[in-house]
């Protein structure tokens, strides 16, 4: 397996140092001796120390090259130092405490002082700063930053204001996002009492005022007025005044132009179903807003220094692809940092919650020996693939900063009120192929009759396109990118590069067979008719597209999903209504539209064909997703005699493709349209030894351990088999089974903060027929089939980003037999909160948690698990072994992770 062995080495080095390296703390005592005086007192204070040592000794160590490389006068290598992504991005705690004094000087490569500090590459800065603090308030919703909110504000080109005359209103910004449009109106009463009782503004009329509303969660409200004398006394009385710490900024709003056209086509609409009142409002609401002389930059402080580094991160590159700017090897070695201290995070957590009286267990000890981290990080391994290998993109729509329809990505976060969308415009994740047909959508939609999607007030049609392509031939990515990465390495070597360095593999994009696009909209409210002539110009547009473009585009499934909640992100059972595509210039008419083929996709995974439907699951990095797979299964120790469970299975990949290594695999899966992908998926590349349960984990998890594990073993026993019949196959299981189905759903609903966050494809009309459902995928159907025993039972997980539910976990800790757990994890933070559940030691006497306690909802992830893992009952912990990530996400921060426990 390819590793970027030098990255890793250099950056093992710097920033593991040994127990010893690391000098004693508190009095002359070592780390060692405070902890075991009292652990959970000072673990956090000396956990942080610690990293402050390892800090300081990572300096040490690169100091004599540092000196070097100044005494030398080297400066094509000083420069090169002070390159570096890291260089000066975290402060120098030495310096800090050391009365502005450290001995490496110019050298140090931490910042001395806030001046010096640079934003780091994902534009994130030092926690410890002054301005990282700052950036944390406005996230908390305490304090905001005075400029960013207005950078939000000037990104949003949507609707929010009602006013039928912009020139008689006003957008206030600063205001209190927790106020609501009464605190607003109390605020703007009180001010007119305010001045009308100041003698020497007996002539002032107060602050009057036509309408005021408050935008909910944003820091922005609209004022309208009667007549141009009431607005300039608003703005006199109150443009600059002090709002805690903040002054109130009056900001012009300005109708826009361009929205004349979705007018006309409100007003055709209208004219077919909804109310006049509902779409008259509509027409008027889309204006953009530019705040009074913001742009003279007459407020040079450091609130602007710091803005300019936010809005230079809101370019729709460094909202996709925040890393881009960094050599692909210095991205591996961020992510690989980070994640580093994601494994001490989850050590420092474990020693805090294990209850008193309790042993320190033996990982947590080990743990000095990788400088804090929970286990050995293996190493980071590469995308084979580092431009353009998203086979999935979401493209937003709305409007861009100038006010074109567009097709591509938001630049911020809605709830700031940005919601600007810009053209994927040098995206190197995104694929040329996306880009184009993003590109013919938005020439689509400049000219369509329905109007698109307004996150302010939820109204409109066209909501968003999901590009899908697939069809790379195995055999012809493989030697193309034998090739290209010999031609690389060759260059690599000729320009005295080092490997790690991104990989242009574009000719990889002409392999592309297969094309699913899907088409999100919101039918509520609009005439079917109109509809449907709109859904034939767009596939005629998009055929039209595919086949005159330059370049190879297929175009092989249409589909659109009707979807009517607020965000964009609808939930696996939104209605789905596949297209024909018409073949170029031919009219296909209405009719054509109902004979579409079914909307799907074929991808290969280790030389398994996938089929995949529109809203399943599947990796957006399907070569680095393969080095993924087959890293968990050389971890889980797979045999013949293995009973593996692929929780989270989606459309059975990590089951399938590791089918022929053990006994038999059952799949779990909430998405109904998945689970009959992986029914199918086993069939198309005939294997027997799967069965996949459509539901929660959460609910079955329990049940389907019991079914298979708690049988009494029958040596006898012939090997078991399974038929994958597309159903939610349960071909297991007999008469003798134990099988256990009362249901653990008192425990799920514990777990509110959990359940919030995950929404269910499985039937859920009420209690009983849930129950009814669960059952139905955990009892055999066909009570003659054997339970096969198997000796090794192995668990592979890969939840989504929040991470296993309470319950799943608890189940996994408490069944003895479940000896080897490996956990795919694409967000450290879930990770760290489920192993803190996992690994942590128990006793016998538990806590009770207390159901009405609502303290959770403050509690970091990690302190959560931590209260959690006091109620676990009492079991054998697992044991953190070992972690790799694997990159499938260049130029992103985000990567997956490994990690192997065991007990
Ligand atoms: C990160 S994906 C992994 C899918 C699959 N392992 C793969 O790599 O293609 C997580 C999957 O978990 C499913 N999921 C989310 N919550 C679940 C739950 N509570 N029970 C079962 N499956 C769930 C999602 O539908 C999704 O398919």
């Amino acid at each position: 397996m390819a590793t970027s062995s030098k990255t890793e080495a250099s950056a093992t080095e710097t920033l593991n140092p040994s127990i010893e390296e690391i000098q004693p703390i508190n009095g002359g005592e070592s780390i060692e001796q405070v902890q075991q005086k009292a652990p959970e007192v000072v673990e956090e204070a000396t956990a942080e120390k610690q990293e402050e040592r390892v800090r300081e000794s990572s300096n040490d160590k690169i100091q004599p090259l540092n000196i070097l490389l100044t005494d030398g006068q080297d400066i094509g290598q000083k420069r090169k130092r002070e390159d570096h992504p890291l260089w000066k991005t975290s402060l120098c705690s030495y310096y800090r405490s050391h009365s502005k004094s450290c001995s490496h000087g110019e050298t140090c490569r931490y910042a001395h002082g806030e001046e010096e500090l640079r934003p780091r590459p994902d534009n994130s800065w030092d926690p410890t700063s002054e301005r990282a603090k700052k950036l944390m308030k406005s996230e908390n919703g305490e304090k905001i930053d005075s400029l960013d909110a207005r950078e939000d504000v000037l990104m949003a080109t949507d609707a929010f204001s009602e006013s039928s005359n912009p020139g008689l209103e006003k957008c206030f910004v600063h205001l209190p996002r927790k106020w609501s449009s009464d605190d607003l109106k109390s605020f703007l009463d009180e001010q007119a009492r305010g001045y009308l009782n100041q003698p020497s503004r007996l002539q002032w009329l107060g602050i009057l005022y036509k309408t005021a509303k408050k935008r909910k969660g944003m820091p922005i409200g609209f004022v309208s007025f009667e007549s141009t004398e009431q607005m300039e006394n608003a703005i006199e009385g109150l443009d600059g005044k002090s709002m805690g710490n903040k002054q109130i900024q009056i900001a012009n709003v300005i109708p826009r132009s361009f929205e004349k056209k979705a007018r006309s086509a409100m007003y055709l609409l209208q004219s077919t179903q909804q109310p006049t009142e509902t779409f008259l409002s509509n027409e008027d609401l889309s204006i953009s807003v530019s705040i009074n002389g913001c742009e003279d930059g007459d407020k040079v402080d450091d609130d602007l220094v710091l803005d300019a580094s936010l809005s230079r991160a809101k370019s729709v590159r460094d909202v996709v692809a925040p890393l881009a700017h960094m050599p692909y090897s210095d991205q591996l070695e961020h992510k690989k940092n980070s994640l580093m201290q994601s494994l001490k995070r989850l050590t420092r957590n474990a020693r805090k919650a294990c209850p008193d009286g309790v042993p320190l267990p033996e990982w947590i000890l080990r743990s000095r020996d990788w400088g804090g981290l929970s286990c050995k990080l293996e190493g980071i391994l590469e995308s084979p693939i580092v431009n353009g290998y998203r086979n999935k993109c979401e493209f937003s729509v709305g409007y861009s900063l100038q006010g074109k329809p567009t097709v591509g990505f938001l630049l911020g976060n809605f709830r700031e009120g940005v919601t600007a969308v810009e053209e994927p415009v040098d995206c190197p994740n995104v694929s040329r192929i996306a880009c184009k047909f993003a590109s013919i959508f938005q020439g689509f939609l400049q000219h369509s009759d329905l109007p698109i999607w307004n996150r302010f007030n939820n109204t409109g049609f066209w909501r968003q396109l999901t590009v899908s392509s697939a069809g790379f031939d195995k055999l012809q990515v493989g030697s193309i990118f034998i090739t290209l990465a010999l031609l690389v390495l060759i260059q690599q070597v000729r320009e005295g590069r080092t490997p790690g360095q991104a990989v242009e593999v574009e000719n990889l994009e002409t392999s592309i067979s297969e094309v699913l696009l899907m088409v999100q909209v919101c039918s509520v409210g609009f005439d079917d008719e109109i509809i449907t002539r709109e859904f034939e110009r767009m596939a005629q547009a998009l055929a039209l597209g595919s086949t005159t473009s330059s370049c190879s585009l297929p175009l092989t499934a249409l589909v659109v999903q009707d979807h009517r909640g607020i965000s964009n992100a609808a939930p696996a059972d939104a209605p789905l209504r596949p297209l024909s595509i018409p073949k170029a210039g031919i009219d296909p008419g209405p009719e054509a539209l109902n004979n579409a083929v079914e909307p799907r996709i074929n991808d290969y995974i280790s030389n398994l064909r996938f089929c995949i439907s529109p809203t399943a699951f599947f990796q957006v990095n399907t070569l680095a997703a393969e080095k993924l797979y087959s890293l968990a299964g050389d971890w889980a120790g797979l045999g013949p005699d293995t009973l593996l469970f692929d929780i989270c299975c989606g459309t059975g990949t990590i089951g399938l493709t590791l089918a022929r290594r053990v006994g038999m695999v059952v799949g779990i899966e909430m998405n109904a349209s998945a689970v009959s992908d992986a029914h199918r998926n086993a069939e198309i590349n005939g294997i027997k030894n799967c069965r996949f349960v459509c539901a929660k984990a959460e609910d079955v998890m329990k049940h389907l351990l019991e079914e298979y594990l708690n049988v009494p073993h029958k040596q006898d026993q012939a090997p078991h088999t399974s038929k994958s019949n597309g159903k939610d196959d349960a071909n297991t299981g007999d008469k003798d089974t134990p099988v256990d189905n009362v249901l653990d759903l008192e425990n799920c609903s514990n777990h509110e903060v959990d359940d919030a966050k995950s929404g269910s494809s499985c039937p859920s009309n009420g209690r009983e027929e849930h129950e009814d459902s669960i059952k139905k995928s955990c009892i055999s159907e066909d009570k003659n089939t054997p339970v096969q025993q198997y000796k090794d039972v192995v668990a592979i997980v890969d939840p989504p980003r929040v991470g296993l539910h309470p319950t799943v976990i608890k189940v996994l800790r408490t069944h003895p037999r479940l000896r080897r757990l490996v956990y795919i994890s694409c967000n450290p933070e879930s990770l760290v909160a489920n192993a803190i559940e996992l690994c942590t030691p128990s006793t016998d006497k538990t806590k009770k948690v207390n159901k009405n306690n609502r303290g959770w909802r403050s509690m970091s992830s990690a302190g959560l698990a931590r209260h959690r893992a006091k109620s676990m009952p009492n079991s054998e912990p697992f044991q953190p072994i070992k972690a790799m990530a694997v990159d499938l996400f260049p130029h992103t921060p985000h990567c997956e992770m490994v990690m192997l426990l065991e007990r």
